[in-house]
């Protein structure tokens, strides 16, 4: 599929089943190069970015077993550190890898990694953490290098950011390395958490996780083990978007965490979309779309930030469903200044938006969107897009609709099961 038709208007109806955590599925198949033995994952999503991180597993010499969600890799027999160059611009957590791989081949050699292009990317706090290690990293020009010239070892960090893949990277690296290691200013999305979940089952020692700081005693060796990825929050938002957008009624069906929901669930509520939260299912109905003012009638303001704060990732979804609510609303994307730029798209669709500069976009709502063609910048936006036009009258094309399976899993037939009229091509 490269371009999604779509004939809105829609009213999505039915029940749909949640997808595992992509974010916490990625890091998962990096960790385990960290061991011999096989790590068997459950709930694993089927979708592009999946099967790139597999495609870099197999590359280097592991084995890999992927039917009906449940996942078994082997890197028993890894005997090098090399990525190929295609597989790691294919993919932002190519760059996983590295610390791993280094970890236990003494060096690795990868690629600029790929990913959204939702603005600057910096990787600074993966060479830092690398570096604090034990691990030399040149990420100036391609090939990325990495190496030690010794024994790893523990350390006590500040992150001058709290980044997800770089706090994983760490994690996972620091496993292996002698001594105790801190890492304060960690992340702690959901993903962090499931990470060192995994991490712990193969024998790791790491506490503090759901925390900003993270602690990771050094042991030997890791061993093999067995885990159920939790539901994909973001891409229940998505969906519970979608669902609100078109006054719709879904049922979401899963592995809920409900604690991962917390900050969504106010900031739904403040569109007056409220939705019942299970540890297996989530479920919304006829949400009446209408933003709450702030005290002193005052324009609420949307921003992302690192969790417990909104996630970024949810921000376009929700600026998509913001065009069917009454009133206005300021949304203030902090973290990715090019995550915005596909708002042009909904004001050709007749959404009343203004995009103040590319961090800022003030939506007034409700506007009644009519079908246009366009093309998805990145995952978020692409499913935003499917929001939009299933609320807009009329054809939508939605080409590079590729992009938007890197993150969500059998998407056309998840969006037919609740009624969107759609076409593939
Ligand atoms: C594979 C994967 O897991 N990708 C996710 C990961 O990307 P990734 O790990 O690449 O994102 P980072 O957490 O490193 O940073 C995201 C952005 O936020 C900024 N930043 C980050 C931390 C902070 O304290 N202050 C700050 O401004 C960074 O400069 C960057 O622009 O986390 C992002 C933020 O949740 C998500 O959008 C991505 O889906
Ligand atoms: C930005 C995302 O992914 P990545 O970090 O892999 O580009 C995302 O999942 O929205």
């Amino acid at each position: 599929m490269n371009s999604l038709i779509i004939n809105g208007p829609a009213r999505v109806q039915g029940s749909i089943r949640l997808s595992g955590n992509k974010n916490a599925a990625l890091p998962m198949i990096a960790a385990a190069m960290l061991c011999p033995d096989d790590v068997v994952l459950h709930n694993v999503p089927d979708i592009l970015d999946v099967r790139n991180m597999l495609a870099i597993a197999q590359s280097l010499g592991a084995s890999v077993h992927y039917e009906n969600s449940t996942l078994r890799i082997n890197s028993a027999h890894v005997r090098h550190g090399d990525v190929p160059e295609k597989l790691c611009t294919a993919i932002r957590a190519s760059l996983l890898f590295a610390g791993p791989l280094c970890a236990r081949f003494g060096s690795a050699t990868l690629f600029a990694p790929g990913g959204d292009v939702i603005g600057r990317r910096r990787l600074d706090t993966h060479c830092y953490g690398l570096k604090k290690l034990g691990i030399q990293s040149r990420m100036e020009d391609n090939p990325y290098t990495f190496s030690r010239s010794g024994a790893l070892h523990g350390s006590d960090m500040f992150l001058d950011e709290a980044s997800v893949t770089a706090t994983e990277h760490i994690m996972m690296t620091a496993c292996l390395a002698p001594g105790s290691t801190i890492i304060r200013n960690a992340a702690c999305e959901p993903h962090v958490t499931q990470l060192a979940d995994l991490l712990n089952a193969m024998g790791a020692k790491i506490c503090g996780m759901d925390t900003n700081r993270i602690c990771i005693e050094g042991v030997d060796n890791l061993h093999g083990a067995e885990i159920t990825i939790a539901g994909d929050h973001v891409e229940a938002a998505s969906y519970l978007a979608l669902c609100a957008a078109t006054r719709g009624e879904l049922e979401i069906h899963g592995r809920i965490a409900p604690h991962d929901y917390w900050m969504t669930r106010r900031v739904f509520e403040r569109f007056g979309a409220n939705f019942t939260l299970k540890p297996d299912f989530i479920a919304m109905k006829n949400a009446e779309l209408k933003i709450r003012p702030d005290i002193g009638n005052a324009i609420p303001v949307i921003a992302d930030g690192p969790w417990p704060q909104f996630p970024s990732d949810m921000l376009s979804g929700m600026i998509a469903m913001a065009t069917q609510c009454q009133g206005t609303v300021l949304f203030f994307e902090k973290m990715f200044e090019s995550r915005m730029y596909f708002v042009d798209k909904l004001i050709a669709m007749g959404a009343n938006a203004v995009a103040c500069d590319p961090h800022r976009v003030v939506i007034t709502g409700p506007t009644r969107l009519h079908g246009v063609a366009m093309s998805s910048p990145d995952i978020r936006a692409g499913m935003a897009m499917v929001t939009a036009a299933c609320c807009a009258k009329g054809r939508s094309v939605i080409n590079n609709a590729d992009v938007i399976q890197r993150g969500y899993e059998d998407l056309a037939g998840k969006l037919r099961a609740i009624g969107v009229d759609l076409q593939e091509q």
